[in-house]
């Protein structure tokens, strides 16, 4: 069958440069775009399946990727954006008229605070850390997605060389582990 993982990685993988400082992303309005500046490259690139993270029209998969959130300043636009759902863990702060997720925020105790949560296919300059790995992948079947296919997904993702996962990769999931057993004072 014929799908679309997302139009950053269908074609093939193009690797990230080195030394990469960062740039600016851009909301899809055609005009008066909201513009967030990241003062870095992110790390953890990967693609997400889940319900909630925000994919450009007609991919399966979210690419996110995250970055401290000291390096990201809203600089335009800024009144266009509104908490998605202030309950979530990930504060998206999305474009109230294009819908296009800016940057997601975590604010309670949590192992990733401190990290802001990017697409930075929403940046004009290229260098960007490559995908890594793609996580919530049996997610898309919550969303429609026939199950009996799930395997051409996972294999696409593998003929790329990233490896899939039905939440996150063990390095992420380490950190949250880690975290709740600190906060349970076993480590
Ligand atoms: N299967 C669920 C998974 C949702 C989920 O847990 N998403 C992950 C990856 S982005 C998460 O960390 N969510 C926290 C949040 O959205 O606040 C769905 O697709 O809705
Ligand atoms: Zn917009
Ligand atoms: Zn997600």
């Amino acid at each position: 069958m014929a799908f679309s993982l997302h139009p950053v990685i269908d074609n093939g993988i193009t690797k990230g440069a080195a030394n990469f400082t960062g740039g600016t992303i851009y909301c899809h309005c055609p005009s008066d775009k909201v513009a967030v500046t990241l003062k870095s490259n992110v790390v953890h690139n990967h693609a997400c399946g889940c319900s909630i993270c925000w994919k450009p029209k007609g991919a399966l998969f979210a690419i996110i990727g995250v970055l401290p959130r000291d390096a990201v300043s809203v600089t335009a636009n800024g009144s266009k954006l509104h908490v998605l759902d202030p309950e979530a863990t990930i504060q998206r702060n999305a474009c109230k008229e294009c819908g296009v997720h800016l940057f997601g925020r975590i604010e309670k105790d949590h192992a990733f605070k401190g990290l802001d949560f990017v697409h930075v296919e929403l940046s004009d300059v290229k260098g960007w850390q490559e995908p890594q790995f793609a996580a919530f992948v049996s997610s898309i079947i919550e969303q429609g997605f026939d199950p009996k296919d799930i395997d051409q997904v996972r294999g696409k993702f593998k003929s790329l060389g990233l490896e899939t996962y039905d939440v996150l990769s063990p390095p992420l999931m380490d950190m949250l582990a880690a975290f709740t057993a600190k906060q349970a004072g076993l480590l």
